[in-house]
């Protein structure tokens, strides 16, 4: 059993007002990794008498957040900032992509990686892999060993990116066969086909992802989509038959309920339209698009239409893997655009960097809150006494106020533990252990 104030959104806040819960003194129990019973801690202990509690009062518990944006070869590029996409490709990021044609190399970026998930408090993860199909075995051998619940894959272009980035429809088709074979459904492990996007990406190429999706029917799919305005134009002339950026990927059969696209900055009407029909979710990134200038996401539009919408970091383009500054980032640029913007509270934030992902990767039913029957997937953050938001927290005047003030100031120093499936995967060095205790 977990004492401790928790938060969570079962439902959607921004359909059902009220939808967060919040229980100031309450507990979880745990049972072979499930949460078994959830409620006031004085309840749960009535119930459950003998059942010792593992004290984490002075902090609060949140379900474990949902990264649906986010890239392993970029680890170490992140903060080069002042740069459009195309640029910051070309200069920053795919000279470090090609490094991780040597696996050793790609090994140590994997576990870096890695850690940057973890020490944030983020359990599951769809993750945008590398372009060499070795640093992919690398990378899922050290996703299995991380415990976290990983979603990724190989990434394919064939052209306009460095030639050594590129393969053909005959070797990505046979490079993913085998990684899907190996890792698939392995534990935590899910594998998702990932097209760059339709600028580095032939008709050919994405027909060799479509025979890959076909595979089984719990691969992913996911790529970019709607990012930049030069990148829009240079697709446009790529695709001359094609009705808009989404439509070179639905003529391949890529837009389903198992994509997931980042971005979509720059929407179409009919395109909102086509992925709420078929349940294609948006990972809306919002520290990427404003390092890259990339523009300011239209939530409002995404919203109206129905498109599921949740949070990526997307490292390196992103400002790193806190989960946090991406929620805060959201309400930044929803303020930013005024009467178009939609003004996001602290649930909402809590919801898009939780629940939402869990229902945009298709995992709602296993982890993204805390229900009773759900995975004990969570992040405990307890900030210092001693820091500012040490002071904020203590001072507040209602839960929401805590919460908002986590989005805040929080940060990877405020993350003090975290759990999937009730294994610990993180815990921060220098802080105290928390002991099972019986009270
Ligand atoms: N932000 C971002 N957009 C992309 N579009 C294609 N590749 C990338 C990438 O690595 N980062
Ligand atoms: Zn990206």
């Amino acid at each position: 059993m977990y004492r401790s104030t928790l938060m969570h959104t079962p439902g959607n806040p921004f359909l059902t007002p009220g939808a967060m819960q919040v229980e100031e003194d309450g507990a979880l129990l745990v049972t072979d990794g499930v949460i078994a019973a959830s409620g006031p801690y004085h309840t749960l202990r009535g119930s459950y008498p003998e059942v010792p509690a593992v004290d984490l009062r002075g902090g609060v518990l949140l379900p474990g957040f949902v990264d649906t944006h986010v890239h392993y070869p970029q680890v170490r590029v992140l903060g080069a900032l002042g740069m459009p996409l195309l640029d910051w490709l070309d200069h920053n990021t795919l000279p470090e992509e090609g490094r991780l044609a040597d696996a050793s190399y790609a090994r140590t970026v994997a576990h870096e990686f890695l850690h940057g998930l973890t020490a944030n408090g983020t359990t599951t993860a769809l993750v945008f892999g590398s372009h060499f199909a070795p640093a992919m075995d690398e990378f899922f051998g050290a996703a299995q060993a991380s415990g976290l619940r990983i979603i990724a894959g190989q990434v394919v272009s064939d052209r306009l990116l460095r030639p050594e980035l590129h393969t053909t429809p005959e070797q990505a088709y046979a490079e993913g066969r085998g990684l899907i074979g190996r890792w698939h459904g392995q534990g935590r492990l899910r594998y998702a086909v990932t097209p760059r996007f339709s600028l580095s990406a032939s008709e050919g190429l994405l027909e060799a992802c479509a025979a890959l999706l076909a595979l089984a029917p719990d691969l992913a799919l996911t790529s970019h989509i709607n990012e930049n305005s030069r990148e829009i134009d240079v697709v446009r002339n790529l695709f001359a038959g094609a009705r808009d950026y989404l439509d070179t990927y639905e003529r391949a059969g890529l837009v389903t309920s198992r994509s997931v696209l980042a971005h979509n900055v720059h929407p179409s009407d009919r395109e909102l339209e086509v992925m709420a029909g078929c349940g294609c979710a948006v990972a809306h990134c919002p520290c990427s698009n404003s390092a890259l200038g990339s523009g300011l996401f239209p939530l409002r539009r995404h919203l109206q239409a129905g498109v599921q919408v949740a949070l990526g970091t997307d490292v390196g383009a992103g400002s790193g893997f806190s989960m946090l500054k991406e929620g805060l980032q959201a309400s930044f640029v929803q303020q930013v655009l005024g009467e178009q913007g939609v003004t996001l509270g602290a649930a909402h934030l809590l919801y898009l960097a939780t629940r939402a992902g869990a229902e945009a990767l298709g995992v709602e039913a296993i982890t993204g809150d805390f229900t009773p029957g759900k995975a004990f997937d969570a992040v405990y953050l307890r900030p210092d006494d001693a820091g500012t938001l040490g002071t904020v927290v203590r001072h507040a005047e209602s839960p929401e106020r805590v919460l908002s003030a986590l989005f805040t100031l929080g940060s990877q120093a405020d993350v003090a533990r975290v759990w999937v499936a009730g294994d610990e995967v993180y815990a921060a060095p220098g802080r105290p252990r928390f002991n099972p205790v019986w009270t």
